[in-house]
């Protein structure tokens, strides 16, 4: 394995008793890429995650963090920031307190202040943790992951239960970070997240990898999709495609030259074009067409 990914992940296996959630796992991310680890609910992304983590053991398989296994905490855990889902914080110590514990814990240095402040909780800097929100707590998770501007950062759902504008500063924050060469690693459910910033994408169903690629690489396995009607008595369209109530659905790799081709014919034959829709895949797209929706 090369030393220049910040993850090497190789034949992960995770299992719960006989239960067998991450199975033959295997996927790198380079340096100063953003990943997104896709999949369905309980597809094994946060297993997959907590033994890249160091808080979970593997049944089996290779994982390397920054050229160290994730065991060796005093090597990784000053150069990694991790947001997973469940966060241990002491409820009775104080924001500020919690994220300095953090600090002081995985030997990274920064000003409480300043972190507080990127995630948006100066003014609860004194408020015990048992006194804070959902949205507040998940927001303490994401100030005491970006602690120190580590080198790479792993954020499990890290918008989950955020308002809109706790959402925008967080992904400023990470924008920051990945602008300062931090690797980032996301899960999410907002697929739009996904597709916005990553990289690359890798997609899980049922413990294992269906596809994985950049976003242009996932949605040009599907074909795009034209619709539209036609009022009565109008001719034939131009290309073959399905009828659903009355309306033609049209599948198609070449969009831009077969939408050209339907606007010719339509101006030609002098016909509307009712309710015409066209649009490249989205991820939403790949995504339900390997789960089988
Ligand atoms: N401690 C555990 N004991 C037993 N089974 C578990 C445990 N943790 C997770 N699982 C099971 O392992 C599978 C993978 O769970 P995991 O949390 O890794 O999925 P996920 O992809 O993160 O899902 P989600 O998107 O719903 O958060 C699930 O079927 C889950 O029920």
């Amino acid at each position: 394995m090369s030393t220049a990914a910040a993850i090497e992940v190789e034949k992960l296996n995770v299992r719960y008793g006989d239960f067998h959630a991450v199975k033959d796992l295997s996927f790198q991310v380079r340096r100063g890429e953003f990943y997104a680890l896709l999949g369905t609910n309980g597809a094994g992304k946060t297993s997959a995650l907590e033994v890249v983590a160091g808080h979970r053991p593997a049944a089996s398989g290779t994982v390397r963090v920054l050229g160290r296994s994730p065991q060796d905490r005093g090597a990784v855990r000053p150069r990694m920031g991790i947001m997973l889902q469940e966060s241990g914080f002491s409820p009775d110590l104080t924001v500020k307190e919690s994220v300095r514990l953090i600090g002081t814990l995985t030997r990274r240095h920064d000003d409480a202040d300043r972190v507080l402040g990127v995630a948006g909780l100066s003014r609860r800097a004194g408020t015990k943790v048992s006194q804070l929100s959902g949205g507040e707590k998940r927001r303490l998770d994401f100030a005491t992951a970006v602690y120190g501007g580590p080198e790479l950062l792993i954020l499990d759902e890290p918008t989950t239960g955020l308002d809109v504008q706790s959402r925008d500063a967080l992904w400023t924050a990470v924008d920051r970070l990945r602008d300062e060469g931090s690797t980032i690693v996301l899960t999410t459910h907002y697929l739009e997240e996904a597709q916005q910033r990553a990289d690359r994408i890798g997609l899980m169903h049922q413990g294992t990898f269906h596809r994985e690629g950049t976003v242009v690489e996932l949605t040009q396995t599907l074909p795009s999709v034209i619709s539209f009607a036609l009022p009565a008595g109008a001719p034939e369209p131009p290309m073959a495609g399905a009828r659903v109530d009355g309306a033609f659905r049209i599948e198609t790799f070449s969009l831009q030259e077969d939408l050209y081709r339907l606007l010719g014919w339509a101006h030609d034959a002098g016909t509307d074009l009712r309710e015409l829709q066209a649009g490249p895949t989205r991820l939403d797209d790949v995504f339900r067409a390997i789960t089988g929706d």
